[in-house]
């Protein structure tokens, strides 16, 4: 049986369990990729996958093992878009109006619209109405003065909605339009696959026939030469044929070191926004609109209570919410203030909590065993960048305060803090030493 099949039956079978609206919600969303003996289930973000993870696994897990598919040894929900050959618009091949197109289609396997991520439900605050009226201007006038449109700043902000909005709102104005939504890494993985299987003129044709090409995470392209090469040629194409192209990046472009000049200021040739973090009435707002859709009861001053605290971004806010009612549910019991208090401890306790960026730099110094003087000093043995670059990582995560800030409490920019974030993360994924000395770190300032 196809991974399809399997869970198709599964669905079925899901369907006779479930509220429709929770199959609609949280399984239809899901798409199947079998790999032996294991089963993942692709959810389009991190909202669906951590409800799913909590709610509906085990149901899942029996569906798999009365459907067939009792050799599966491991069921996983991640996030991410399935590989597949249907494309654009996430309309099925024989729909999609391609021309010439089987070879062309066989190189592309972009990630499909959330059709959840719109503008309707997108909450608009100070922070983010700039970026919201642009992106509402494209797709009035796509191709037009707004071109390419770049969406900036830092994670969990609502880039990536509202890039999804304008695709699902252009193709809302006419389903025929060929709209491709496409993370950057994806797009040079495509890239590197169409050269290995030599088929960069159906790669080619394709990227440069479509009506509006939305990019997420550019800053990704930093020092990948090739990529960044053939991205030019697709841009100036789609440019030329006034085609829509909607980027986002962590970074204003002039910011990403590694990328080429003429591409960088290609990327700011129409207009450039940025999403700065929500205010409070916003938080409160998202909130409550969030709240509302899944259908939580969620009275206004609980709402308040989190916003306050929850201060950095909207994927944590949405966290939070979820926490909330997934307790609430399971325990039967209503969503008052100190319900949140309460079941939102560990993650309000972090957040209260007074890390300085000073104390940090004391914790790190003893730590390694050199002085606090040696952290600001702009020596660059690695002896001294090393543990430079944990205290600022650690500033990052565990303070509020912005990369400019930390930047300026040793003495460096903020693109130094932010390479030293990534640094760190890469070394404590591949580096069990520097995982567990970040741990230690982590523990000894209280966290
Ligand atoms: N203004 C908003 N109104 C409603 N939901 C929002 C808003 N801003 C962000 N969100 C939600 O927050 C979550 C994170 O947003 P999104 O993925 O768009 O962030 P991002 O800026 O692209 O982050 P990253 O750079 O990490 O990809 C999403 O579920 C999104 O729907």
């Amino acid at each position: 049986m196809s991974d399809e099949d399997l869970w198709a039956q599964c669905v079925r079978w899901l369907e006779g369990e479930l509220a429709d609206r929770d199959v609609h919600t949280w399984i239809r969303p899901l798409q199947p990729v079998l790999n032996r003996d294991r089963l993942t289930l692709l959810a389009p973000n991190r909202m669906v996958q951590e409800r799913v993870r909590q709610e509906f696994l085990e149901l899942i897990r029996r569906a798999v093992r009365v459907n067939g598919g009792r050799d599966l040894n491991e069921i996983e929900i991640a996030v991410g878009a399935a590989e597949q050959k249907p494309l654009l618009n996430g309309q099925s091949q024989a729909e999609a109006p391609i021309s010439g197109a089987s070879d062309e289609v066989a190189v592309m396997s972009s990630g499909r619209l959330n059709p959840d991520y719109t503008f309707e439900n997108f909450i608009e605050g100070k922070s983010n109405s700039h970026a919201r009226a642009a992106a509402q201007h494209v797709v009035e006038t796509p191709g037009g003065a707004y071109n390419p449109l770049l969406i900036y700043g830092s994670s969990g902000l609502g880039k990536t909605h509202l890039m999804h909005s304008v695709g699902n709102a252009v193709l809302q104005g006419n389903p025929r339009a060929r709209v491709v939504y496409i993370g950057a890494e994806q797009w040079m993985n495509e890239f590197t696959a169409a050269i290995r299987h030599g088929r960069m003129d159906g790669f080619k044709n394709l990227y440069r026939s479509i009506d509006a090409l939305l990019i997420d995470d550019i800053h990704f392209f930093a020092h990948k030469e090739r990529t960044q090469e053939e991205f030019f040629h697709t841009f100036n194409a789609l440019i030329d044929g006034r085609k829509q192209i909607v980027l986002t990046s962590d970074r204003y472009p002039k910011d990403i070191d590694g990328v080429d000049e003429r591409l960088k200021s290609r990327f700011t040739w129409g207009l450039s926004v940025a999403v700065e973090p929500p205010d409070l009435e916003t938080r409160v707002a998202i909130l409550l609109a969030k709240a509302d859709q899944n259908q939580v009861r969620l009275p206004k001053e609980v709402a308040m209570f989190v916003a306050q605290r929850v201060r950095s971004n909207v994927r944590e806010l949405e966290g939070a919410l979820l926490r909330l009612s997934a307790s609430s549910r399971l325990r039967g019991e209503p969503l008052t203030t100190e319900f949140a208090r309460s079941t939102l401890k560990d993650m309000l306790a972090a957040y209260e909590r007074m890390v300085t960026i000073d104390n940090i730099k004391r914790t790190v110094a003893n730590y390694y065993n050199i002085r606090v003087t040696d952290l600001n000093s702009p020596r660059r043995t690695r002896s001294l960048a090393r543990p430079r670059q944990v205290a600022m990582a650690l500033a990052k995560e565990l303070t509020q305060h912005s990369l400019p800030e930390i930047g300026e409490a040793f003495g460096k920019d903020h693109t130094t803090v932010l390479h030293a974030c990534r640094k760190i993360a890469e070394l404590r994924d591949t580096d069990v030493k520097y995982r567990e000395d970040y741990e230690i770190l982590q523990r000894q300032l209280g966290f």
